[in-house]
């Protein structure tokens, strides 16, 4: 169930260029949320923007009562949030959508991110980690300075190879082109990404070529956020019959093999 109510910023701070943390005050979504959901949030106390933004929830502390976002500032709405002052108050909606399944205790598992994807895999590797997997992180950015959450997942004993675009840091490529110089993925139980539609469309085809399950949260353009108004369809491909499903409702998490890459 979801809930709406008005968070207080505790803080905001930049961690990367055009890259903002901001922790909440939001015990009922923070009790509720599940590693894969996000928050819709109003950006501004008048009309402009209208529409609230999603973003993905990034961390929880739920003895704290506490949620944390990560956001890129894209444009109007982001660049607001990136302003707000801790005390200020803001307005949420969620946990919405479905997340990521859950692996069996123990298990084996790899997660790629490619830029602003992290925000998510955080608190997905979070979960992980309490569940005792052993978790490779694939984490791609487009140079050093712009790698997100490298520290956060090393801290949670993770295993973190890196590529940056520019090879400033790491190896020097993309993240499926480190995927097929690191193939640990290929002996795992489930491989979860986020991140640019086109990193996820090569590694739904790496996955899909060598039989491995995915999951991949998708981003859509979106208007209510709670499934009604069909602004964030996505096409499905399930057992031959191509579907649309709603990112928002149905999502954002997704089987890697049923979305249709376009
Ligand atoms: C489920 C979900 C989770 C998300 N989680 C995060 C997150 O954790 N951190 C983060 O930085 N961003 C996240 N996003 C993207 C974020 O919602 C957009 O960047 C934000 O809505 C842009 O709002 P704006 O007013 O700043 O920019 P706008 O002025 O609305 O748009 C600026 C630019 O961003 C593009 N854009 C806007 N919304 C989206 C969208 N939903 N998907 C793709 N491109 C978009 C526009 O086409 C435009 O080019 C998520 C999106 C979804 C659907
Ligand atoms: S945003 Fe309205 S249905 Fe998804």
């Amino acid at each position: 169930m979801s809930k709406v109510m008005d968070a207080r910023v505790l803080a905001v701070y930049p961690v990367a260029p055009e890259t903002f943390y901001m922790e909440l005050e939001a015990p009922d979504i923070a009790r509720l949320a599940v590693p894969g959901q996000f928050v819709h949030i109003r950006c501004s106390d008048s009309k402009d923007p209208l529409l609230r933004r999603p973003l993905s929830i990034h961390m929880v502390s739920r003895p704290k009562g506490v949620l944390a976002l990560l956001f890129r500032v894209a444009g109007a709405g982001t660049a607001l949030l990136a302003q707000k002052q801790p005390g200020e108050r803001v307005n949420l909606m969620g946990p919405l959508g479905r997340g990521f399944s859950m692996p069996l205790p123990g298990s084996r598992v790899a997660v790629a991110a490619g830029g602003i994807g992290a925000a998510p895999l955080v608190f997905l590797v979070q979960e992980l980690a309490h569940m005792k997997c052993q978790v490779t992180l694939y984490l791609g950015a487009r140079d050093k300075k712009s790698l997100l959450c490298d520290g956060q997942f090393e801290q949670m004993e993770a295993e973190v190879v890196v590529a940056t675009d520019d090879g400033s840091f790491g190896f020097k490529g993309t993240v499926p082109e480190l995927m097929q110089k690191h193939p640990d993925w290929r002996r795992t139980a489930m491989t979860y990404m986020c991140g640019p539609k086109g990193m996820m469309k090569e590694i739904a085809a790496l996955l899909q070529e060598a039989d491995v399950p995915g999951e991949a949260s998708l981003e859509e353009h979106m208007g209510c956020g709670v499934g009604a108004c069909l602004s964030c369809a996505v096409k499905i491909s399930h057992h031959g019959e191509t579907t649309h499903k709603r990112v928002c409702a149905d999502g954002p998490v997704f089987p890697s093999w049923q979305v249709v890459w376009e």
